[in-house]
């Protein structure tokens, strides 16, 4: 199943909806509760646990997870320092039995928090910044319910004191937070805790692991996909690329290069010579081009070429550099996918006009008004295409490794040629590259990581 991605105007209106079908805010605040603190009981495991109450309906969450503690014998402190506002929490805390201070230390054990939910719209500031001090100070086990306090919901922005968390509940739906920068490393593990909201015309979605399916049983090397490579200045990065998307599924990979690359694998094969005599080969699928073209005139010339071909392509690094109004009109942008690092976005939108203040806003606007499909690559990779954006679940910090990013392009390459689809294509690049860097084990290289791709394939299959 797909799980969508929500704003907090979305949020709001998923309930106001399912208020419309009848189930009132106090039965989604118990729904919300009872079953987040299903996971808690499991995390604590008879530990005592303190409950952390906000203001507003993050906090009303809380006092229905302590009362539902207290009732399944749990021992519970609530800490609570100011009292709720909002009509439904103050209900909550009237329900619950036991007792409530406004400070005091924390127990060893688990810590819930629930001072602000999607709600928190301003700095977090006393008493509530201390409180977030002291959890973030505190060895217990430690459980943000919805969103991390001190993360606004929408931008990621982190607006306090930000403990490590342990585990991170979303309720009802994930919010965009919790697949950005800079909030997402603090929220440990997450899960979705369903609360029984319907959500219709949703634009975001998380990326599910995709099907990779095998070749058909008539496969030959150029039904299953041929990917031709263009390089340019420098020989390094479109090889890498190439041994990575040898392993990704194309049947036949190529690279027009004019340097000598004594140290290709046999089976890749490099032409050199004219480029336009290369590219109309009518039996390539997909083209890549980026890694190690040099940002001259001859590799503007060679961009040009491939965008003339019409023929679906992949465009990487320097590419991303030259890339312009003018080139991008000798193309079909629904064929093309970019993948941008920060910088290279940053880049990409000034030469398109595009004014964003975060990076998946950057993402969203570069993707609308040239029409390409937009892989923002990162440790919070998001992928933009035709009005949709799809989040990844968080990969290996061991990919902020140089060469990276040319295993990445060389997958994706790999995967368009194989079915012409570019968004399928990015979403599988990213879960192959993710998976490559987990079976590559810490520490590898990028040629280590394009030769990982091989078993990663065997993931998804
Ligand atoms: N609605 C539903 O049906 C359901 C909602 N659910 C739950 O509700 C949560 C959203 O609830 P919410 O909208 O009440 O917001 P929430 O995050 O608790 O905090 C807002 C409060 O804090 C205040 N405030 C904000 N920033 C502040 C700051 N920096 N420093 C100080 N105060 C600040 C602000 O008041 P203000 O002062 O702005 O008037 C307001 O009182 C959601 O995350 C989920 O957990 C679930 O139960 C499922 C059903
Ligand atoms: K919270």
């Amino acid at each position: 199943m797909t799980e969508p991605v929500l704003t907090v105007a979305e949020m709001r209106e998923a309930e106001k909806a399912a208020m419309d079908r009848g189930t009132n805010e106090w039965e989604l605040m118990q729904r919300a509760g009872t079953n987040a603190a299903q996971w808690i009981m499991r995390m604590a495991a008879g530990r005592p646990v303190t409950v952390l109450c906000g203001p507003g309906n993050n906090g009303g969450d809380g006092y229905v997870i302590a009362d539902v503690l207290g009732r399944s014998g749990y021992e519970v402190d609530v800490i609570a320092p100011v009292e709720p506002k909002s009509e439904t929490a103050r209900r909550a805390r009237s329900a619950f039995q036991g007792g409530v201070s406004s400070d005091g230390a924390l127990r060893t054990g688990v810590a819930v928090d629930c001072l602000f939910g999607y709600g928190l719209d301003r700095k977090v500031e006393e008493p509530f910044s201390k409180i977030l001090e002291k959890l973030a100070a505190s060895p217990c086990y430690k459980i943000a319910i919805d969103v991390p306090s001190a993360v606004q919901s929408d931008a990621a922005r982190v607006l306090g004191p930000l403990p490590r968390y342990d585990l991170t509940l979303a309720l009802g739906a994930w919010k965009q937070a919790h697949f950005l920068m800079p909030a997402m490393p603090a929220m440990g593990e997450k899960r979705l805790v369903t609360i029984g909201l319907e959500f219709e015309d949703v634009s975001s979605t998380v990326s599910a692991a995709p099907k990779i399916t095998s070749p058909k049983p008539d496969a030959h090397k150029y039904n299953r996909g041929l990917l031709a490579i263009v390089a340019g200045a420098m020989p390094g990065a479109p090889l890498l690329a190439a041994e990575a998307a040898m392993r990704a599924g194309a049947g036949y990979v190529k690279l027009f290069s004019d340097h000598s690359h004594p140290d290709a694998p046999a089976e890749l094969v490099i032409e050199q010579g004219s480029l336009a005599d290369a590219l109309s080969d009518g039996r390539i699928s997909a083209l890549l081009i980026g890694p190690g073209l040099g940002r001259d005139d001859a590799a503007r010339e060679r961009l040009a070429k491939v965008l003339e071909s019409g023929k679906p392509a992949v465009l990487d690094a320097d590419a991303l550099h030259l890339l312009d109004p003018e080139l991008l009109a000798m193309a079909d942008a629904k064929t093309l996918c970019v993948t941008p690092h920060e910088g290279e976005l940053a880049k990409l939108c000034e030469t398109f006009g595009v004014t964003a203040e975060s990076k998946l806003d950057r993402a969203r606007a570069l993707a609308d008004v040239t029409g390409l499909t937009v892989l923002a690559k990162g440790p919070d990779t998001i992928l933009v295409h035709d009005g949709m954006t799809s989040f990844f679940p968080r990969g290996s910090s061991w990919l902020s490794v140089a060469g990276s990013g040319d295993v990445l392009a060389g997958i994706l390459g790999s995967r368009l040629a194989t079915h012409g689809d570019p968004r399928r294509a990015a979403e599988e690049s990213v879960w192959l590259h993710h998976e490559a860097a987990r079976l590559a084990s810490p520490a590898f290289s990028a040629g280590e990581l394009a030769h990982a791709v091989k078993p990663a394939m065997a993931s998804f299959l």
